[in-house]
């Protein structure tokens, strides 16, 4: 799939310039004899516009309803495109064929040429972001997204909104969209979008009824008693035969807002800090401090920031170079995976309701990546290097996020308490390395917006910044888990986020990190 990477999705973008290309020469190919029909003609005036902005202007893809639409047009426009060039009535002669190769060509030449699959997880990340930041409903229908603007969403992708969310039960969410979808109808209605506007006013009805009010589903299909189509009849007679009461008693549709809580999306604490809306007192805060921290050579000083006290969490900031983090990013790109997720005894879980991301290893073989990884053993005292045996670190994970991309709550160690190592699936180097003791996280570009890691237990929010770093330990000084250090990383809104997580092990940390005299110490 190409949704879970937003790097992809730009290189889709720009590769759909060429379709242009192939289009624009058909219709100056047959110009000179017969003439392109209407239908060819809109569709060529509606893609010239757009693709020439969304393949030149890298920064396009960085907006999840531009995503949407690059989707749509791959999945949708140009598959019209084709078949309005062959159509019926038409004679079939050079330019078609030579139209007809060229996009067969493309089509066979472009691996991640999207699927179905890509819209839906597309618009499923929409929604999540649309929950997570609370974004405007009516705002995304016109092409608003947090104060940027682009096209309006068109009515098949709008169906597509209500059939995912009305997939995933999120019931009280159906109806926010029916009903600014209905909003967004002016007075004049042609017969094709009052057609639109009923299956709408249908979706209504049998969300409310799912929710169990009956008898506010016939309600709303009451004006449709006696003209409408068939299956919005039999609808309101069966809703109105399980309704315990007469429609006259009822005289007004009960809001979403109005709705019992367990009937409603619930506004965790996560989506909260992702927002920024849970802070630390200020108590907490005042004690952070931000100095220049010694490292193991005295002209070295880093920029450190402390993000929470106990358990230390720092960040660095400016501690990779741009030609770094554009290498890691480039090595990676070469061995891009779906991301996994490690599992004890469950092997690599690749759901999306976890983690949407492409992922690529990197190891320090070469001399920039080496170099970085004695930064990070300069900076924080613990021995990084890796290695094809008992390595100290893992490769750099390098990971792009997709549109929407996140990663759920979890904690980054691997032993199991109680089963202890994960027997088989640990990577060879790493195999008798021990737990990851420490995280290091490189960030390597900015986020216009989203994307902040957060540590839901503790308050804590590190917004994406390029360049720094964020560090902590995952294990106590006596080897046992720190379970406060549950963290994730939240939705991306508009960008692209690069990171690369640099694991290390409890190997080699005997004298670096010693454990305490007294065995469990937490400090
Ligand atoms: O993307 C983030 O901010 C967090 C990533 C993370 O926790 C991980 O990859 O283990
Ligand atoms: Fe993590």
């Amino acid at each position: 799939d190409v949704f879970s990477s937003v790097y992809k999705l730009k290189l889709l973008a720009i590769k759909e310039g060429r379709l242009l290309e192939i289009f624009k020469e058909y219709k100056e190919s047959i110009s000179s004899g017969k003439i392109m029909s209407a239908s060819l003609n809109i569709l060529y005036d509606q893609l010239e516009h757009t693709v020439n902005v969304s393949s030149r202007d890298e920064s396009y893809q960085e907006n999840p309803l531009n995503i949407l639409h690059l989707l749509h047009r791959y999945l949708h426009k140009w598959p019209l495109v084709l078949d309005n060039v062959f159509c019926d009535s038409c004679l079939i002669s050079d330019p078609e064929r030579d139209f007809a190769s060229a996009y067969n060509k493309f089509k066979e030449d472009c691996p991640d040429w999207p699927i179905e699959y890509d819209l839906q997880g597309a618009v499923r990340s929409l929604l999540r972001l649309r929950t997570t930041y609370i974004l405007d409903i009516d705002e995304l229908i016109t092409g608003e997204i947090h104060g940027e603007k682009t096209e309006a969403l068109p009515w098949d992708l709008l169906e597509l909104i209500l059939v995912e969310t009305e997939a995933l039960q999120m019931l009280d969410e159906t109806i926010q969209w029916c009903d600014s979808i209905l909003n967004s109808f002016q007075n004049t209605l042609t017969e094709q979008s009052n057609r639109f506007r009923i299956s709408i006013i249908q979706t209504k009805a049998r969300i409310y009824h799912k929710a169990s009010f009956t008898r506010n589903a016939a309600k709303i299909l009451e004006e449709f008693k006696e003209e409408g189509t068939l299956s919005v009849k039999e609808d309101y007679q069966l809703y109105l035969k399980e309704s315990t009461d007469n429609l006259e008693n009822l005289d007004e549709i009960a809001s979403v807002k109005d709705w019992p809580i367990h009937k409603r999306e619930i506004d965790n604490h996560e989506k909260q800090l992702c927002r920024g809306k849970q802070k630390k007192s200020t108590q907490e805060s005042s004690k952070l401090y931000c100095y220049y921290s010694n490292t193991r050579i005295p002209y070295y000083k880093a920029k450190a920031e402390e993000m929470n006290k106990d358990p230390k969490i720092f960040v660095f900031h400016d501690v990779i170079y741009e030609h770094e983090m554009d290498f890691l990013k480039r090595e990676a790109y070469k061995k891009f995976q779906r991301s996994g997720l490690q599992q004890y005894g469950k092997g690599v879980d690749n759901s999306d309701d976890i983690r949407l991301s492409y992922t690529g290893w990197v190891w320090s073989t070469d001399l920039t990546a080496r170099r970085v990884t004695h930064r990070i053993h300069l900076i924080t005292g613990l021995d990084t290097t890796d290695r094809s045996l008992f390595s100290s670190s893992e490769a750099y994970q390098v990971v792009n996020y997709g549109i929407g991309g996140f990663f759920n709550v979890h904690r980054d160690n691997l032993y199991n308490p109680i089963w202890g190592p994960p027997a088989g699936e640990d990577h060879e180097s790493v195999r008798g390395s021990g737990d990851r003791v420490a995280t290091w996280i490189f960030y390597m570009n900015d986020v216009r917006e989203g994307g902040a890691t957060i540590f839901s237990e503790l308050n804590t929010r590190i917004p994406v910044e390029k360049g720094a770093a964020a560090f902590w330990y995952n294990l106590l000084p006596n080897g046992e888990i720190d379970t406060r250090l549950l963290h994730g990383g939240c939705p991306v809104l508009l960008g692209s986020k690069w990171i690369s997580n640099k694991w290390i092990r409890e190997e080699g940390q005997m004298f670096r990190r010693p454990c305490r005299l007294q065995y469990n110490a937490t400090t």
